[in-house]
C-alpha cells in the first residue's frame, strides 16, 4: 500500500503504508528513543502529532499489554525507516502493523527519516499530512493550511473522577492526559490517588481534602489553558504540588513565568539534565514542544532547580515559599531511564513536612 507524507514546506516523502488506511493531519515531530514505540504511541501528550522515529528499525519486539501508557494510541501518525513485521520477544503478543491498524493509526515506512529529521531540525516543527489515499496534492496542501485542533487536553482528559485506593497520602491528580506511569509511580508509594478531569475547580479539589496535588503531562500549548492556570494559582500554598511536563508549564505560568514553543521540541530517552540542588546529572525521558522561558523566572517566586545540559533550557523549578515544584521531563520514565524516580520521593517528603506544619497550626485554613 502506497503512502505519502507531505510537509508544510512542500516536501513529499513516498513510502509504504503500514497500519490503518486513510488520511491524518498534525504536527510532525521526531523521537530519538531506540525503543519504547508502544509507550510513545499511547502517551496522550502526542495527541495531534505525527511521530517520526529516528531509530531505523521499529517494531522488532512487537506489542504487548504492559507497555501502554493509556488505553489507546493518541499519536496522529507514525513514520519509520523500516517497520519490522516479524517481531521476536518473550513478551511479544502481536505485530506493530496490526496494532496500528486496529487502533486506526496510519503508519508509513521506507521514509528517509534522517533527511526528514534534518528538515525538522532546520525549519522547526511543521504541519504534515499523512495519507494512504489518492487525494490530489492540491487538496492535501489545503488540509495543511487548516488550523490544528485546539484544547487538546479536553480530548484526552478523563471524563469522570476515579479513585485508586491506598493507605498512604491522599493525592488528587489533575489529568491533562496523564501517562499511566505517573499514576503507577504514586501507587507504588502507597498513595491514595483520585484522578480528576482537567477542568476540575480548586474548590472541588479542596473538597477531596488532598495531602498533595499532582499536575500531569498533557498535549498542546499550556498558554491556551488560562482557566487551568488560574486553578493552579488557587491551589498554590494551600497544598503541596508536583508538576510534570505540562504540569510544570502550568505551575510556572501560575507563578507569573512565560512559556514559548521550542524550535523542534525534545522527544527522546537520553536528555541530560542537571539537578542544581545536588549537582548531579541525570539521563531523562522527554516529550515536549514548549519550554518555560528562563528569563521569565526573574521577578517570580520560582527558583531554577534543573537545567538541560544540551541546550540550557529550564528543566525544573521550585517555589521559594510554597510547597510546589515541577520538572519538564518525565521522572516516571516509560519509555526511558528511571534515574529521576527520586522526585516522587521528594514529593512524598514535601507532603510529610507540610502535614507537620498543618499539625502545628500552620498555613492551611
Ligand atoms: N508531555 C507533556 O506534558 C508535553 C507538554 C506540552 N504539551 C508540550 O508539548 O510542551
Amino acid at each position: 500500500m502506497r503512502a505519502r507524507l507531505i510537509l508544510e514546506d512542500g516536501t513529499i516523502y513516498e513510502g509504504t503504508g503500514f497500519g490503518a488506511q486513510g488520511e491524518s493531519f498534525g504536527e510532525i515531530v521526531f523521537n530519538t528513543g531506540m525503543t519504547g514505540y508502544q509507550e510513545i504511541l499511547t502517551d496522550p501528550s502526542y495527541y495531534g502529532q505525527i511521530v517520526t522515529m529516528t531509530y531505523p528499525l521499529i517494531g522488532n519486539y512487537g506489542v504487548n499489554v504492559d507497555d501502554t501508557e493509556s488505553s489507546k494510541p493518541h499519536a496522529f501518525g507514525f513514520v519509520v525507516r523500516e517497520a519490522a513485521d516479524h517481531p521476536s520477544n518473550w513478551r511479544n503478543m502481536g505485530r506493530l502493523s496490526e496494532y496500528l491498524e486496529r487502533n486506526g493509526i496510519i503508519g508509513i515506512s521506507g521514509v528517509d527519516t534522517r533527511s526528514l529529521v534534518k528538515k525538522i531540525r532546520q525549519k522547526g516543527t511543521m504541519r504534515a499530512v499523512l495519507t494512504t489515499l489518492d487525494t490530489p496534492l492540491e487538496n492535501l496542501q489545503a488540509i495543511l493550511r487548516a488550523s490544528l485542533p485546539v484544547d487538546q487536553v479536553a480530548r484526552v482528559t478523563t471524563p469522570i473522577v476515579y479513585r485508586c485506593p491506598g493507605e498512604g497520602p491522599r493525592i488528587v491528580a489533575m489529568d491533562f492526559g496523564m501517562k499511566a506511569g505517573v499514576l503507577r509511580s504514586l501507587l507504588t508509594r502507597g498513595c491514595d490517588v483520585t484522578v480528576v478531569p482537567a477542568h476540575t475547580s480548586a474548590e472541588e479539589i479542596f473538597a477531596m481534602k488532598p495531602h498533595g496535588v499532582m499536575l500531569s503531562n498533557g498535549p498542546g500549548d499550556p498558554a491556551e489553558l488560562p482557566h487551568i492556570v488560574e486553578t493552579v494559582r488557587e491551589l498554590l500554598g494551600r497544598v503541596p504540588i508536583f508538576g510534570i511536563c505540562m504540569g510544570h508549564q502550568l505551575l510556572s505560568l501560575a507563578c507569573g513565568a512565560k512559556t514559548k514553543k521550542l524550535k523542534f521540541g525534545h522527544h527522546g530517552a537520553n536528555h541530560p539534565v542537571k539537578d542544581l540542588l545536588t549537582g548531579r546529572v541525570y539521563i531523562t525521558s522527554q516529550n515536549h514542544e514548549y519550554e518555560v522561558m528562563k528569563e521569565s523566572l526573574a521577578g517570580t517566586d520560582l527558583e531554577l532547580t534543573h537545567l538541560n545540559q544540551n541546550d540550557g533550557t529550564v528543566e525544573g523549578v521550585r517555589h521559594k515559599f510554597h510547597p510546589a515544584f515541577s520538572v519538564q521531563y518525565h521522572p516516571e520514565a516509560r519509555p526511558g531511564p528511571d534515574d529521576s524516580d527520586y522526585l516522587f520521593d521528594r514529593f512524598m517528603d514535601m507532603i510529610e513536612q507540610f502535614q507537620e506544619i498543618v499539625a502545628y497550626g500552620g498555613r492551611r485554613s
